[in-house]
């Protein structure tokens, strides 16, 4: 029988002194529930002091940002602690540390990054961290090729697909980024301003065709463990460092889709800007995302090629030359599924805060019809940008 059920403020606290795995665990007094994500509970741990010292992450067996009418998988919180610990194995200085979790109870303990920064409240803000970029690229690069067929023994590799196996959370990802977008939904929520925009994706066959194609190699195409949500609000960043957390979309697929998730909120905060900062500080800003998007592309692009020349594992994918063509395959579905990004999260339900936070309404609808505009395009031009400086000068056509 399950022991499932929904820790209060106390019951956290009475976990964390069990399995925070700190030195004197009486010293931990307090607890506040800080979750502002749409599915699940986070309670910061507080000592005596006040200082928060641990986070205890709990799923609820609902879509908690919807409610009980939208039940989901508690097996999400396995997936998402187990995520984090594969990654953490590969890229550490990038993955927030798991310091226990228990299946049952749909709940982990990890490291608190109450130091760090959720990198869109940042970006929304106009701050800069000029390294991040680079070290997003980095986590991408480490932990997509080290679970991949090019490193993963071909046996381990097939256990972890099993393992992986994320069919609930896929399903939503699949509704929210290919389905509900180009057909008329309850749950879109663009601006009633831009209704014709949004009658001309449900219209457009050949952009139609496109996103099927990409959903057709989400479902199928099992070429890593994906983080599967990797948006700036599962980033936490500081003065030189950066902290993935959020993993519970994690499964085996597509490597593109994670880089393209990325770098669609990148641009996200790039169209958004005008709406956010006054115009010199919005240019400033805009030129910094495109840099951004730039360094994160080619820190993944040379981490994965170095790793790929120099830890290969199976022969066949070892050959020289193979690495950089499927390279190019990923760096297609990588401006494919960053058009997608673009696409749900302005015309679909997962709005964010770039968006949310421009206060002007005209001047919002138009951070949004550029979105949606560099979206589509994106979608329908996956397989024609050579490299990454053609994108980032169709981005800059885009306007
Ligand atoms: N390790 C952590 N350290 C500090 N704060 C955290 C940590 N993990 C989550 N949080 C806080 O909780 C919020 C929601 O966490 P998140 O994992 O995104 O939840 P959800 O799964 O519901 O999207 C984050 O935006 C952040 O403010
Ligand atoms: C109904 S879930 C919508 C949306 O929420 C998730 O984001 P997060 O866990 O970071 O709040 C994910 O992006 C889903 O697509």
């Amino acid at each position: 029988m399950s022991q499932y059920r929904t820790f209060t403020a106390a019951d956290a606290v009475e976990y964390a002194r069990q399995f925070g795995g700190v030195d004197n665990p009486d010293s931990l007094v307090d607890s506040l529930e800080v979750g502002d994500g749409n599915l699940n509970l986070v309670f910061k741990i507080f000592d005596t002091q006040g200082v928060s010292r641990i986070i205890v992450k709990q799923a609820l067996p609902y879509v908690r940002c919807v409610g009980e009418s939208w039940p989901l998988t508690l097996d999400r919180a396995r997936l998402e602690a187990e995520t984090l610990i594969e990654h953490g194995k590969f890229c550490p200085e990038h993955t927030v540390k798991i310091l226990h979790y228990d299946a049952d109870l749909a709940v982990m303990v990890m490291e608190d990054l109450s130091d760090h920064a959720i990198w869109r409240g940042e970006l929304v803000k106009g701050k800069n961290y000029p390294l991040a970029a680079t070290q997003l690229g980095g986590y991408l690069a480490q932990t997509l090729f080290h679970t991949s067929d090019f490193f993963q023994h071909p046996y381990q590799k097939k256990k972890d697909v099993i393992r992986f196996t994320n069919p609930e959370l896929c399903d939503i990802t699949e509704e929210l980024f290919f389905n509900e977008p180009y057909e008329q939904h309850d749950r879109n929520a663009y601006p009633r301003e831009l209704e014709r925009l949004a009658e001309a994706l449900r219209d457009d066959e050949e952009l139609k065709v496109a996103v099927a194609g990409l959903k057709h190699r989400f479902f199928s195409n099992a070429e890593a463990l994906l983080h599967g949500d990797i948006h700036s609000g599962s980033i936490f960043v500081a003065e030189g460092r950066l902290k993935v957390i959020d993993a519970e979309f994690g499964f085996y697929g597509p490597i593109g889709f994670d880089i393209g998730t990325a770098i669609g909120n990148l641009l996200i905060s790039y169209c958004a800007a005008p709406g956010l900062l006054v115009p010199r500080e919005a240019a400033d800003a805009r030129e910094q995302r495109l840099n951004d998007v730039r360094d994160t592309w080619n820190s993944f692009a040379e981490g994965f090629l170095a790793l790929a020349a120099e830890k290969s594992t199976d022969r066949a994918l070892a050959t020289p030359g193979y690495a950089r063509e499927f390279l190019g395959k990923v760096w297609s579905d990588t401006i494919g599924y960053c058009g997608t990004e673009l696409i749900r999260r302005t015309v679909g339900m997962s709005q964010v805060a770039d968006i949310k936070n421009i206060d002007d309404r005209a001047m919002q609808v138009e951070c949004v019809r550029q979105a949606i505009t560099l979206g589509r395009s994106l979608i329908l031009l996956a397989n024609h940008v050579p490299d990454i400086d053609a994108l980032i000068m169709r981005i800059r056509q885009n306007g």
